[in-house]
This record gives C-alpha cells, structure tokens and sequence, in this order.
C-alpha cells in the first residue's frame, strides 16, 4: 500500500540521521578576538616598508572527535580568555618588527610595544617572543603560525575533551588578505 511504504520509508530516513556516519566525525569550535597592531615588511620592499596598521581578526577553531564529560570540546570563555589575554598583552596596540629592525631601539625610547619576530634566546628577548623564533618577519603567515602556538599552549593549560586539538588558524589583516595555518586534514 501507498501509505505503508512512505511511513516505511520515513521510518527508515529517521533511522539513517540518527545513525553513525561510516565517515570518521569530529566537533568543532571556534572563538574569535580582533586587535590593533602595527607592522612592516621592508623585506618585501614598496608600501610594506612603511610602518602601517591594521585591524587583525584571529579565529582559532579546535577540534576533537569526542565531547568532554561535560559535553563540550573546551569552554569557550576559559579558551578565549586565555588566547585573548596573551594577543592584548603582547600584540594589541603594539608593533610588530622582524628583530634586526632598526626601528625598534625608537619604539622602546618612545615606550611604545614591540614584538620582535626571528629573536632568539638573549637578555633582551621576553619569553613571548620565543614563540617567533623562526618566524623572521612579521607577515600575516607568520602571525598565524605564532597565534596558532599561542592557541594550542592556551588549550594544553585547560580540561577539554579528550584528544582535542587546535585546527586551522585564520588571520584577517585587511579585509582583501587573510592567512591560515594549520593541519592539513583540517577543514
Ligand atoms: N604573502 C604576503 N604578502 C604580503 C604581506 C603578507 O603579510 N604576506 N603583507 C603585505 C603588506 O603588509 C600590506 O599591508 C598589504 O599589502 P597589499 O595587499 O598589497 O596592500 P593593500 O592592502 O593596500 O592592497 P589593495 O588591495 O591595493 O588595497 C604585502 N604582501
């Protein structure tokens, strides 16, 4: 009958939503923060010379395939706190160099901040900027690898579910360029 089949084939349709996927699954969330940095790239010569600012927009996705007793893969107020007290201590408001500037010994008689990205371990390098050693300049890639470390020590200091994992890292720095970084398996 009519009737019969369609009921059938609605009960079957309900069967197949509830049912697992035999593609592997995972959860994701994402936080966001935005912040005010300076930066230049005299490597790449033209405008980039130029000190000049941006509005940054960093979103950091983490991702894990099972969710945590309490039914999330971190708390996203624990996350975001954590990933945005570490950008407005040392990014926000600040300057980004590559650490053979030599606009940095200006910035620092000026009182202004700066992040050096490519300096290593010596009494004037802040721990933070550990983070960029291998990062020479400070380009949007180069931002992304850095938040993306940031994000993931962030993380390792929170409960989260288990096996949770930062994904990748997206970098706004005009509204024409973005960067990210990250797994590439991914979304
Ligand atoms: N791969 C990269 N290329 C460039 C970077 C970068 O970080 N990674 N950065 C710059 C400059 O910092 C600059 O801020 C952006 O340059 P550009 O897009 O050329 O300049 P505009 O925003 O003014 O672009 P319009 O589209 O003409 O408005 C350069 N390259």
């Amino acid at each position: 009958m009519l009737g019969t089949e369609t009921t059938d084939h609605a009960t079957a349709h309900r069967a197949a939503l509830v049912t697992e996927d035999s593609a592997p699954t995972a959860h994701q969330i994402t936080i966001e923060h935005t912040f005010e940095t300076a930066h230049r790239l005299p490597h790449l010569g033209g405008k980039c010379t130029s000190l000049h600012g941006h509005s940054w927009r960093v979103a950091v996705p983490v991702i894990a395939p099972t969710l945590s007793n309490d039914v999330t893969v971190v708390e996203f107020g624990a996350l975001k706190a954590g990933i945005r007290e570490w950008i407005d201590t040392y990014l926000d408001h600040g300057t980004m160099l590559g650490v053979h500037d030599p606009l940095a010994v200006h910035l620092y008689v000026a009182k202004c901040k700066v992040f050096r990205f490519g300096a290593d371990s010596c009494q004037t390098t802040v721990d933070a900027e550990l983070l960029a050693t291998d990062l020479v300049w400070p380009t949007v890639e180069a931002v992304a690898v850095l938040l993306r470390r940031v994000s993931q020590a962030a993380l390792a200091a929170l409960p989260c579910a288990p096996d949770a994992r930062v994904g990748r890292v997206f970098v706004r720095e005009t509204h024409l360029n973005t960067a990210t970084y990250g797994p590439v398996d991914a979304p």
